[in-house]
């Protein structure tokens, strides 16, 4: 009942935000056109008293509101839909609006690890966009509450027994909450496996994917895997379905037996000649209406109440998103615009939400301001998980990130973004122009073509606007009609480019390019990098972080970051680490004789 009332209430205000005028008037048409059902009851039987009695005048007057009171029953709910249709447009927008901020508007990323959060955002997903059906069921339970109070006086007037017929309208109303209540638990319940369906479907469907689906002969797989998913889903579904249905039809059969008694009731008392024909027919006028405003009555508290629930998951998804324990702007310190002392990880560790193991333990290192730091390790040492660190998109668990001698937790962490650029694994293919996919690193500058083109001047990336058949006015993306499809590489050698399009970052990280970028190109780059990162050294103390496989590469660092096992094995320059003659000499002694 809670979550109806609080379900219907922020309904309510969400209504009377996007445009309280248009709520006033489709909540008093739907008012009207609700409670002048029971009185057309009451006008039919003043009409049929007034006929029988030989009243011409009175018939006739009674006649005509009887008439007016059934254009504004049939109407108003018509006309005010006239009122509301926009709103509840607009109120669905709201929702798909606020799902999308809460999803993607805080400063850190990791709500997206936790699986209720997937969950629940699914099941939002699909609920979403049964809010433009909420306000309509507002307005009308408002107009129907006051219709059911007018027919039980009317009907206690008439006979107090006859009031049993509204309250026999409580068991129908309470078994519809329990199957809502059922329903929504099975919603929840098969929101993993729709939501993993959806993941297959997408994955079949998408054209980045068909060669190895077909290489492989997935297709049939992913079909089996697809339907499997699905009926598990449908399993539980069905069974929240069935019931429900068997909760309903209880509450609607003991409604049925109490409107069969109370009939049979009013007649035998006109048999008895105890009532006049005029309250028969009220009577059974308002009899058929308690039966529809019961079954109303059902269907829009499993609305509202479905409605109250997606507002709840709202505000669960609100409340994963601002955890405590996420990166939040907690002490809103301004970072300087050069760095000077350098970043220090302070006995860092870091583990995945959910993860039982963590990722990182114990990383303790001092980069110096305008240092080149190779970061190298086998697959899943932690290297990613570390540079996102850095970047603040996922605070430590324990320990701190040091930038200057300041926890990076106390900077603001929208002008530490400001001042870091970087050139991430899992790149966004943004398709836009392609001046625009690069000019996007730097917003401001989102237009400069001149800054653009340096930019991919700076990532050895010139070539893959060249080979564009409008350069940096070409579209890019297969969803559009005549865009132009890149190779994976060239995507990432864009990323790169956005990555240079800051002037003088802090922090410059790019997280493996080498599957871009041939080791030749790579090498260059990384020489280009430390060369200018030695230059500015004095001017910004930039720190320019690179991960990468490729020890041809890494070894030209000022500071080489050997990650293993989710700690820091061996730190040093490339000299000082071959003569320790530890897991980097061997490594790299291995990489070096499989060139050879
Ligand atoms: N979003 C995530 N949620 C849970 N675990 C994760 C997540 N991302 C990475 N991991 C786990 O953290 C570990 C380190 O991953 P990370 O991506 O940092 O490794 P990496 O050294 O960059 O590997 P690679 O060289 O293959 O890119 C892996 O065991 C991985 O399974």
């Amino acid at each position: 009942m809670k979550e109806t009332l609080d379900g219907s209430w922020g309904l309510f205000r969400m209504a009377w935000r996007i445009h309280p005028r248009k709520t006033l008037l489709a909540l008093a048409l739907m008012v009207a056109g609700a409670v002048s059902a029971p009185l057309l009851a009451v006008f039919l039987g003043l009409m049929t008293d007034a006929v029988v009695a030989g009243r011409g005048t009175a018939a006739a007057l009674h006649g005509v509101a009887t008439a007016v009171l059934a254009a504004l029953t049939l109407t108003g709910a018509h006309f005010a839909h006239i009122a509301y249709f926009e709103l509840s447009e607009l109120a669905e927008l709201d929702m798909v609006q606020q799902l999308a901020e809460l999803s993607n508007g805080s400063e850190g990323i990791e709500h997206h690890d936790r699986a209720e959060f997937a969950d629940e955002l699914s099941v939002l997903d699909r609920e979403v966009r049964q809010f433009s059906n909420a306000l309509s069921a507002l307005f009308s339970s408002v107009g129907l509450a006051l219709a059911m109070v007018l027919t039980a006086v009317l009907l206690a007037r008439l006979h107090p027994v006859l009031l049993l017929l509204p309250l026999a309208a409580a068991p129908p109303l309470l078994a519809g909450r329990a199957a809502e209540r059922r329903l929504d638990g099975s919603r929840t319940a098969a929101a993993e496996p729709t939501r993993l369906a959806l993941n297959l479907f997408r994955l079949s469907t998408s054209a980045r994917h068909a060669g190895e689906l077909r290489v492989f002969r997935l297709r049939q797989e992913m079909r089996r895997r697809h339907a499997g998913l699905r009926a598990d889903a449908d399993r539980v579904l069905w069974r929240g379905q069935a019931g429900a249905a068997a909760l309903r039809a209880g509450g609607q059969v003991v409604f049925a037996l109490a409107y069969v008694g109370t009939v049979l009731l009013v007649l035998r008392d006109a048999v008895s000649g105890r009532h006049g024909i005029g309250e028969v027919t009220v009577v059974i006028a308002l009899a058929v209406q308690v039966n529809q405003q019961v079954t109303e009555a059902v269907n829009l508290t499993g609305t509202l109440q479905r409605m109250g629930s997606t507002l709840r998951r709202v505000a669960a998804v609100r409340t994963m998103v601002a955890e405590p324990d996420g990166p939040a702007d907690e002490g809103g310190l301004s970072p300087a615009d050069r760095m000077r002392e350098g970043i220090e990880l302070d006995g860092v560790g870091f583990g995945y939400p959910g993860a039982e193991a963590p990722v990182l333990t114990d990383l303790r290192v001092r980069i110096p301001a305008g240092t080149t730091v190779a970061v190298v390790g086998e697959n899943g040492a932690g290297k990613s998980t570390l540079v996102k660190l850095l970047c603040g998109l996922y605070r430590p668990t324990s320990g701190r990130v040091l930038v200057d001698g300041v926890d990076l937790r106390r900077l603001s962490a929208e002008e530490w973004r400001a001042r870091i650029s970087v050139g991430l694994q899992d790149f966004v293919r943004y398709e836009f122009r392609a001046g625009t996919t690069v000019g996007l690193g730097d917003l401001p500058r989102v237009d400069d073509d001149r800054a653009v083109l340096d930019a991919l001047e700076s990532a050895h990336a010139g070539d893959v606007v060249e080979r564009l058949p409008e350069g940096l006015d070409s579209q890019l993306g297969k969803s559009w009609t005549e865009g132009a499809e890149l190779s994976g590489g060239q995507w990432q050698k864009l990323a790169l480019g956005r990555a240079m399009m800051r002037r003088a970052p802090v922090l410059l990280v790019l997280d493996e390019p080498s599957s871009a970028l041939d080791a030749e190109t790579e090498h260059q780059l990384f020489e280009r990098f430390s060369e200018q990162a030695r230059q500015v050294r004095e001017a910004a103390g930039a720190i320019t972080v690179l991960v990468s496989h490729r020890f041809s590469t890494a070894r030209m660092a000022d500071l080489i970051l050997v990650v293993r096992d989710g700690h820091i094995a061996e730190s040093g320059s490339h000299q000082e680490l071959m003569a320790g003659g530890g897991l980097y000499a061997e490594l790299f002694g291995l990489q070096a004789a499989s060139y050879r």
